[in-house]
């Protein structure tokens, strides 16, 4: 009995000096805020030791510790659902991750051994769920630390979703500036992140990377949009299949995305962009396909909020020719990681920044090659196509025509006057959806958005 004791009674103080912990760490300060008392680093099981004045030299507690840890270690090693210690200290702690549901559920069996040979055990059950939500949680607050030192204001905690919310282990519902959505480009990504998982789950990278073997070959998007350019003397046009947006709510109410795609093409677009995105923008992955199979020549670029690597090799198997890596979501290693895939697969990134800071975070990554610059806010929607001019005056102007890098002008573009403007300012390319995608023949839309027929050169 004393050997069971000396599990539990620790594990008693343990609990309690956790709520305590937690309780304080979600003590309102004055302004009425909810605060974290630490910078997080990766490891909650130690942080929460830590802060729960557990000392490392009091046995019970390093054997509490390591049970706890051990906790974690499954999933240092998967697919593996067992661990050895790590450390040995008398008495020797052997820690079993036993099997109760091959995918749901484990237990932790710490056994002690006495000296006279025999064992007391103390089980605590952990769904691999709960692990799993801790982990992502850890992850996701060291991505957001990673991201807003470089000026994104977008994080990619993994969405468990307000009003839920994890300390280490521990899972409350409460409602705070941490778990809050902040804008709609957040919620758009939050979501999108749930979306991915769902689709990496049905579709795991293997079998995607087969379905790439029987993908149309990738065409060469940057030569379209310069070939426009020099045939036309205009900037090259990546014209939208868009039906919706979360600004502008319904575009197009009789939408055919295989006659919008191929009255674009007949109207003189260089290339095209299809909406992929479903809940906020109703495209979908199968209008790309269809416009691809439909026999459209323009290369495709797939719009989508890419977040995962995965979605780059998914959007290539359904036949897009490029891709579009937002600077407000994407901290800077995952662009040129990003990049990286891409010329791997053939696939052209279109990478688009709004602002000074993104624009200068780009230009420090290798290798690209295509910049966008939207002229609209994604966290507020606001619209101003002086953007297009600020970024590329002066020194940033210089460095994109000595780099060659093509730079695309997008959103709110709906007059000639407004393409001269943006061509003026230095644009190559220009990304229109709205203006030609509500017109009835939007190919003569393209016509009248550039003020002339660029069907001829
Ligand atoms: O319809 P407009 O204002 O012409 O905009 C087209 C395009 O620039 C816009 O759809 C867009 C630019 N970047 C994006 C990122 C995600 C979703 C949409 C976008």
């Amino acid at each position: 009995m004393d050997a069971i004791d000396s599990v539990f009674d620790p594990l008693r103080e343990f609990s309690k000096d956790s709520v305590r912990l937690v309780k304080r760490c979600h003590k309102p300060d004055r302004k009425g805020r909810c605060s974290y008392r630490y910078r997080f680093r990766g490891d909650g099981i130690r942080w929460l030791l830590r802060q729960a004045h557990l000392h490392p030299n009091q046995q019970h507690h390093r054997w509490i510790g390591l049970a706890l840890a051990s906790l974690k270690a499954p999933f240092q090693a998967l697919p593996s659902f067992s661990s050895s210690p790590r450390t040995s200290f008398p008495p020797t702690p052997r820690i079993h991750i036993s099997r109760r549901n091959p995918y749901f559920n484990f237990s932790v069996r710490a056994q002690m051994e006495s000296s006279d040979g025999s064992a007391a055990t103390a089980t605590s059950i952990e769904p691999v769920e709960e692990v799993l939500k801790i982990k992502e949680w850890e992850v996701g607050m060291f991505q957001n630390e990673v991201a807003a030192s470089q000026g994104i204001r977008i994080r990619r905690r993994p969405p468990t979703g307000p009003p839920l919310h994890y300390v280490g282990p521990f899972e409350f519902r409460l409602q705070n500036e941490g778990n809050t959505l902040r804008n709609i480009l957040e919620e758009i990504v939050w979501n999108k992140d749930v979306e991915v998982s769902k689709f990496k789950e049905r579709k795991p990278l293997v079998v995607v990377k087969k379905d790439l073997d029987n993908a149309p070959p990738a065409r060469d998007f940057i030569g379209a949009l310069r070939a426009a350019n020099e045939r036309t003397g205009l900037p090259g046009l990546i014209a939208e299949v868009k039906k919706a947006s979360p600004s502008r709510g319904i575009l197009r109410e009789d939408f055919d995305p295989v006659e919008i795609a191929q009255a674009y093409e007949k109207g003189g677009a260089a290339c095209l962009s299809v909406l992929t995105d479903e809940k906020y923008f109703k495209g979908s992955f199968e209008n790309l396909e269809a416009i691809r199979k439909a026999g459209v020549k323009c290369p495709l670029l797939c719009k989508e909020f890419i977040i995962d690597a995965w979605q780059l090799y998914y959007a290539r198997s359904k036949g897009a020719d490029a891709v579009l890596l937002i600077a407000a979501v994407l901290p800077d290693l995952d662009i040129k990681y990003m990049v990286k895939i891409c010329k791997l697969l053939g696939l052209t990134a279109l990478v688009e920044v709004h602002d000074e800071r993104e624009f200068d975070r780009v230009l420090g990554i290798e290798g690209i090659e295509l910049i966008g610059i939207n002229n609209r806010n994604l966290e507020t929607f606001e619209l101003d196509i002086s953007i297009t001019k600020k970024l590329l005056e002066g020194e940033r102007g210089k460095i994109i025509r000595e780099k060659n890098i093509i730079t695309v002008g997008e959103s709110g573009l709906f007059t000639p006057d407004d393409i001269a403007y943006v061509q003026e300012a230095g644009v190559k390319a220009v990304l229109v959806g709205e203006s030609v995608v509500k017109q009835s023949d939007p190919g003569k839309g393209i016509s009248n958005l550039f003020g002339k027929d660029i069907t001829q050169s």
